[in-house]
Parts: C-alpha cells; structure tokens; sequence
C-alpha cells in the first residue's frame, strides 16, 4: 500500500509556494493516477504543526522553529506507514522535509536490519550548513543533517546520528553547488553524478553507476526534488537552476529505479504551483512519480530502452 502524506511546509524555502504543493499534486490526480497502473492507495491527508512556531533565525538558520516542527510531524507519520509496511510518499513541501522523512526511514532500516541507499535527484546538492549558506534557507541543507552536521534537534532525528554516510547517497542531475557547500561536498566524499557527468557519459551509463552495487534487499529511498528538471519542461518551482533533465531522461531514470524493485520510500518535494499557474508541473511530477511506483516496471524499462537507444 502506498501512503501519500501531505507537509504543506515551505518555511525552508527562499520563497513561499511549496506549501501550495501537496493540494496542486491532488488535483493533478496523484492518488488516482496510482491507483490506474494498479497501486493501491491511501490518502493520510495533510500534516499540520503548531502555528505558533516562530518565524526566526537561530544560529544562521531561518525558520528553524518551523522547519523543526515540520521534521518531527513528518519523522512520525512516515514512521508509522513504514511501521504498517506501507509505502510512504511525502507530497512537499520544500526538501528540508527530507531531513524527517529520511530519519524515519533510516530509524525503520536499522531496525529490521536492512541496507538503506538514498537517490537524491536534485538541481542542488542540499549540503550547506549555517556556515557554508549563502541564504540560511534550510532546503539547502537537509543532506548535511542527516550526515551528522548541524544543530543536534535535527541531526538526532533518528534517535541516532548520523542517520546517513554520505556513502549510501547518490546525488543525481546536480547543476548549483555553492563555493563552501562545494568544499563540503569534496570533504565528505559525497558521490555525485552532475548534470555534465550526466551529459558527458549519457544517461544509460550514468544510471548504471547510479544503480551499481544495490544488493537485493536494499531499502530505496527516493528524494525526488523537481527541480532535477530543466524549467523549461517544469517551471513551477522555487530555485530553477537552468540545464538540467529533459522529460524523456527522467522518464528513463525513473523507470531504471523502478526496476530495481526496491523503492521503500520517496519524497516529492519542492513543487511550487505559484510558479507555474498552468498546473502542468503538478501534472508532470505525478506522471514521473506514475513511472517511479509502477507496479509493471518491465514494460516500462523497455519501452524507455527503446527510447535510449534510439536516441543514441
Ligand atoms: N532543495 C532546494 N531547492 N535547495 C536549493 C538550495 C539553493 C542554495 N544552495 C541554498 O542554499 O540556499
Ligand atoms: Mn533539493
């Protein structure tokens, strides 16, 4: 069963609109859109908080009440769907949500014993801290947490830190890396596969270093900020970062995840519908998500073959 819980949250973000998120994915049909390629589906409804948490700064972080309170309504819904052995998808919300929902799904990995790989596709590498952020906005920096830096309130989600090594992540379709962010990146080792690697090896090859070494078993977790997409094919979001995945791309990289049979989890975040009044980004990411959670990944994984190999 898949659990779709909404995080209207955009208290991590340089701008307001994410929030708007999870009501535009419900319109674009994302629960009926599933239930069509044969997932069975239930809607848990939106997450609130508390609305006195403050609007403040603390340490170089804004927000940092909020997006707490967030993190830690997120950490218990998606631990209990995990708990239940459901699938939870987390319809953002910005990406600082990522920081709860993948605490909770490594809490629930370490303990059935399972092997936990984050694919965290993305325009950005998320991994400043309030000493490497040029903007304090903590969407850009829920990876950076979860390895173990930052405030303690945020890193010890999990009961545990750090819930990640940066060795279990594979950032893909990153294009915006800021100067310090990128000295982090480098110091951690964090493995990264770049917009020019991406372009540089095409897409086959890069999915292949993507997907390598995932042994049956594995537990998946799938952070797919939409911002991984060139703006020109989805423009509603919060920081578009130009030359980045074109439909057809994604659509493959997607159904190679797919196929892996082992996707336990996803976030789909960083969708903002006030960027983009058409609704056809909404429509867009619930197609992608359609192709991330299909049930039938063999026919889907050929006929995107065909189409990689077509285009050379
Ligand atoms: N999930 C995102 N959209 N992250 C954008 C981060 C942008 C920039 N690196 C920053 O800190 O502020
Ligand atoms: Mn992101």
């Amino acid at each position: 069963m898949i659990s779709l819980i909404g995080a209207p949250c955009d208290a991590g973000a340089n701008m307001a609109g994410a929030a708007l998120g999870p009501c535009a994915l419900r319109r674009a049909g994302v629960q009926q859109g599933l239930q069509k390629i044969g997932c069975k589906v239930i809607d848990r409804g939106d997450l609130k908080i508390p609305t006195s948490e403050p609007h403040v700064e603390v340490q170089g972080y804004r927000n940092f009440h909020e997006v707490l309170a967030w993190n830690r309504a997120v950490y218990a819904a998606v631990a209990d769907a995990l708990n239940v052995g459901d699938i939870p998808v987390l319809l953002g919300g910005d990406h600082s949500l990522a920081m709860g929902s993948i605490s909770a799904v490594a809490a629930n990995c370490q303990r059935q014993n399972k092997e936990l790989r984050v694919l965290w596709l993305d325009a950005h590498a998320d991994f400043n801290t309030a000493n490497t952020s040029i903007t304090g906005n903590m969407h850009g920096m829920p990876l950076t947490a979860l390895c173990g830096q930052g405030p303690s309130e945020l890193t010890e989600l999990a009961g545990f830190a750090p819930a990640l090594r940066a060795s279990q992540i594979r950032l893909l379709g990153v294009r915006s890396v800021d100067p310090e962010e990128r000295r982090a990146v480098r110091r951690a080792a964090l493995p990264m596969l770049t917009m020019r690697h991406i372009q540089g090896r095409g897409i086959i090859q890069a999915m292949n270093i993507a997907l390598s070494d995932i042994e049956p078993g594995t537990h998946l977790h799938v952070s797919f900020d939409v911002d991984c997409l060139d703006p020109l094919v989805l423009p509603g979001v919060s920081t578009p970062e130009d030359g980045g995945l074109q439909l057809d791309s994604l659509r493959y990289c997607m159904a190679r995840i797919a196929q892996t049979g082992c996707v336990g989890s996803v976030d789909l975040v960083e969708l903002n519908p006030a960027a983009d009044p058409t609704g056809s980004s909404a429509q867009r990411a619930v197609e992608l998500l359609t192709v991330l959670l299909n049930p039938h990944w063999e026919r889907h994984v050929q006929r995107s073959f065909d189409w990689a190999e077509h285009a050379g």
